[in-house]
């Protein structure tokens, strides 16, 4: 008998229980013991889940509980393209991890058009990761109270915040009150972390405070005025992780040439279905398909892909220039890192270095921006790619023709 057979026995005794493995084995043979007992449970063959080249003990310590292999989602590359932006400066390959057929082709299509263009800019115009945790208080007198306590006495909740973090920052806390409870949404500069777990941890801390010095009791760490993970509008306007806007400016003849359309239908496509579409469908999501170039790019890169939520929420603009075309995608928030959570996994790790920007920046904080730039660029490829097909009525043949 093996060891991963040996384990799979004493679950089924009852004397472990299936969580409990690397207690007692190495992670590869807890993970080989758990497939193993659900092949059986399920009657099921999971050879190739049990084919995987990352490290299951790096895995499973901070990515996964209860591991039993791993997902394999292709991956390929877009680009090359120019980016000229606050930190991402020179030329990147983007590769994006996706199971939709004629998205990657899109993605470097609209790339290689930026190309022709001579490339595009990109600027992180605000960042700060946020937790805004709710408080119970007997009524809007204890919440003003409160409010006022929070306003005058910043720095001591900075000091108790940034007292769990060598990295994290905070930048401001922000009230909201309804009732009898009371939100703070702390924000905080995290570097080259998308920053979660810090500010989680940071918040905490400083929660310890406002309970000491103020009538009101935490309910929940996270309140949901963070917003972490939901559609919300606070996200949209105020921002959250990186909010970057990307733009390229193209002549006609490329459009015409590599876009098989004209500027101005690009533009009308866009008025009338990113913008005037969008409204009427109450959306929050003002563009052709965002989701999808951040969706591939974070799971590529090791982000969290619950947070594909809040990445999608881009405004899209087009106009015609004397017969160019101008284009924009600005992501409000978009929540990236090149240290911590799953860029720390091989292959995810392997991609960022194939952009340059694994591990911490110099100065910290400047990897991240410069993923982010190059993912909106991404992006803005993504738009212009769709918006053609869509305007030369050519979405149904290339899916026909790729993705099938
Ligand atoms: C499919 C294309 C690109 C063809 O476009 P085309 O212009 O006929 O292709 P082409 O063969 O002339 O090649 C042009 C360039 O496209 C790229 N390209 C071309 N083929 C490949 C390939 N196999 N692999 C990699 N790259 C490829 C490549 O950059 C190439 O340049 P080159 O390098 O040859 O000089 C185009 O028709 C297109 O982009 N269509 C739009 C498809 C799209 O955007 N799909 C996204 C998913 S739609 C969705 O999920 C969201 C939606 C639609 O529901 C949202 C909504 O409601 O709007
Ligand atoms: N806890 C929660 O509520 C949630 C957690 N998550 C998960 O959180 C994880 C991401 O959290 P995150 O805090 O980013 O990552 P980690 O928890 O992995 O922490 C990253 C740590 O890296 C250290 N670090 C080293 N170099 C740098 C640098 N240059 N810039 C910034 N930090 C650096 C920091 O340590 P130090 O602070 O000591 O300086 C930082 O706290 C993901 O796995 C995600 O899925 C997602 C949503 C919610």
């Amino acid at each position: 008998m093996t060891d991963a057979e040996s384990l799979v026995t004493r679950v089924r005794d009852g004397d472990l229980r299936l969580h409990e493995l690397e207690e007692h084995a190495d992670a590869e043979t807890a993970a080989t013991a758990r497939r193993l007992y659900v092949e059986q449970e399920a009657d099921v063959d999971l050879s190739v889940t049990g084919e995987y080249a990352l490290d299951a003990e790096q895995a499973s310590g901070s990515a996964i509980e209860n591991m039993i292999g791993a997902t394999q989602i292709p991956v390929g590359v877009a680009g090359p393209v120019e980016v000229a932006g606050g930190d991402a400066d020179g030329e990147y390959l983007l590769p994006l991890a996706t199971t939709e057929g004629a998205l990657l082709a899109s993605v470097n299509r609209g790339l290689s058009v930026i190309r022709s263009a001579g490339g595009a800019s990109a600027r992180v115009t605000k960042e700060g990761m946020t937790r805004a945790p709710v408080f119970r208080v007997d009524g809007v007198v204890e919440a003003a109270e409160t409010v006022e306590w929070v306003r005058e006495n910043v720095d001591a909740l900075r000091e108790a915040a940034e007292s769990t973090t060598s990295h994290g920052e905070l930048m401001d806390v922000t009230p909201y009150v309804v009732g009898d409870s009371v939100f703070l949404r702390f924000r905080y500069d995290t570097k080259d972390a998308m920053g979660m777990n810090m500010a989680t941890i940071a918040t905490e801390e400083a929660v310890g405070v406002v309970e000491a010095e103020t009538p009101a009791s935490l309910v929940a760490l996270s309140g949901n005025m963070c917003t972490d993970k939901k559609p919300a509008a606070i996200n949209a306007v105020e921002g959250r992780g990186r909010s970057v806007t990307a733009d390229v400016e193209i002549p006609g003849e490329v459009v015409e040439e590599r876009l098989h359309t004209t500027a101005s239908a690009i533009a009308e496509a866009n008025t009338r279905k990113n913008l005037v579409g969008s409204a009427k469908a109450g959306s929050l999501g003002f563009n052709a398909q965002a989701a999808n170039v951040v969706a591939a790019a974070f799971l590529a890169t090791g982000q969290d892909e619950a947070q594909v939520v809040e990445g999608a929420n881009a405004i899209t603009t087009v106009e015609e220039r004397d017969g160019d075309l101008y284009a924009s995608v600005s992501l409000a928030s978009l929540e990236v890192g090149t240290v911590g959570g799953g860029t720390k996994l091989s292959t995810q790790s392997e991609a960022l270095e194939v952009l340059g920007f694994a591990g911490g920046g110099d100065p910290p904080g400047s990897n991240a921006r410069a993923l982010a730039e190059v993912i909106a660029v991404g992006a803005l490829a993504g738009e212009l790619s769709l918006l053609a097909a869509l305007a030369s009525n050519h979405l149904a043949s290339a899916h026909e023709d790729l993705g099938r």
